[in-house]
């Protein structure tokens, strides 16, 4: 009984910062409690146009917190998140959805472990959050995924699958998924607890996620605070 682990669920998409801190969050703490993490990429977009919500960054005021909240945040979570200089461009007219699809084609192809999709997520955040460069073209994905230890045989055949039916269809069940476990937003954690699917929004519900799975929130750097016991 005690070695059973937890499964937690993290429905993302690069396109979303919040998201890119809690994937970091979760991916300190998935030595420290005793959790089956899963990553779910999947599409905000659809998320959004299924859910009937919008973008929270449509509203001036909030678009304005939001800035100051992901400054504070980087800092606090130490991530390097810096927002690119035109962010609707980014987020609204460009979007994510190629880059998603090559996500899903990475997983797809990944048979031993979760690094290279956890390292390729890791690499798109970085380009969109961290450097302002383009997620949109092959030659982006193919960046990201070298800088993730893809070798070039890998990412060609990564970048073939991301345009084909399965994986389109694969990404949209994910979306779908999501949907069914009442997502509206990014980043969504699923804890499955005692067979009962809990549902968690955002990358501040770690210290109540926590206290679901009956672990500790041991704060934003896990190892750091366990050396200091
Ligand atoms: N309070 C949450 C905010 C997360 C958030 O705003 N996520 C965006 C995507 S980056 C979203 O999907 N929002 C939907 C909504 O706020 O309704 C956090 O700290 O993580």
């Amino acid at each position: 009984k005690m070695t059973s682990k937890k499964v937690v669920e993290l429905f993302y998409d690069v396109v979303s910062p919040y998201s890119w801190l809690g994937f970091e969050i979760i991916c300190r703490y998935r030595n420290v409690w005793n959790i089956n993490l899963k990553f779910r990429p999947a599409f905000l977009g659809g998320i959004m146009q299924g859910a009937g919500n919008k973008p929270p960054g449509l509203v001036p005021n909030k678009f304005a917190y939001m800035t100051k909240d992901l400054h504070r945040l980087a800092n606090y979570f130490s991530v390097p998140l810096h927002p690119p200089a035109d962010p609707f461009e980014v987020m609204f007219q460009k979007g994510t959805l190629s880059a998603m699809r090559f996500v899903t084609a990475v997983q797809h192809m990944e048979t031993d472990g979760d690094k290279q999709v956890e390292q390729v997520s890791r690499e798109l955040w970085r380009r969109i959050w961290s450097e302002d460069k383009d997620v949109t073209k092959p030659e982006s994905f193919s960046e990201a995924a070298k800088k993730a230890g893809l070798s070039d045989d890998e990412i060609e055949k990564a970048l073939e699958l991301s345009t084909s039916q399965e994986i389109k269809d694969k990404l949209k069940r994910s979306t779908e998924e999501a949907l069914n476990y009442g997502a509206f937003g990014f980043p969504m954690l699923i804890c499955h607890v005692d067979g009962k699917p809990e549902m968690f929004f955002g990358s501040d519900r770690f210290e109540l996620m926590a206290n679901c799975i009956g672990e500790k929130w041991l704060g934003p750097n896990p190892d750091r605070s366990a050396s200091r016991l």
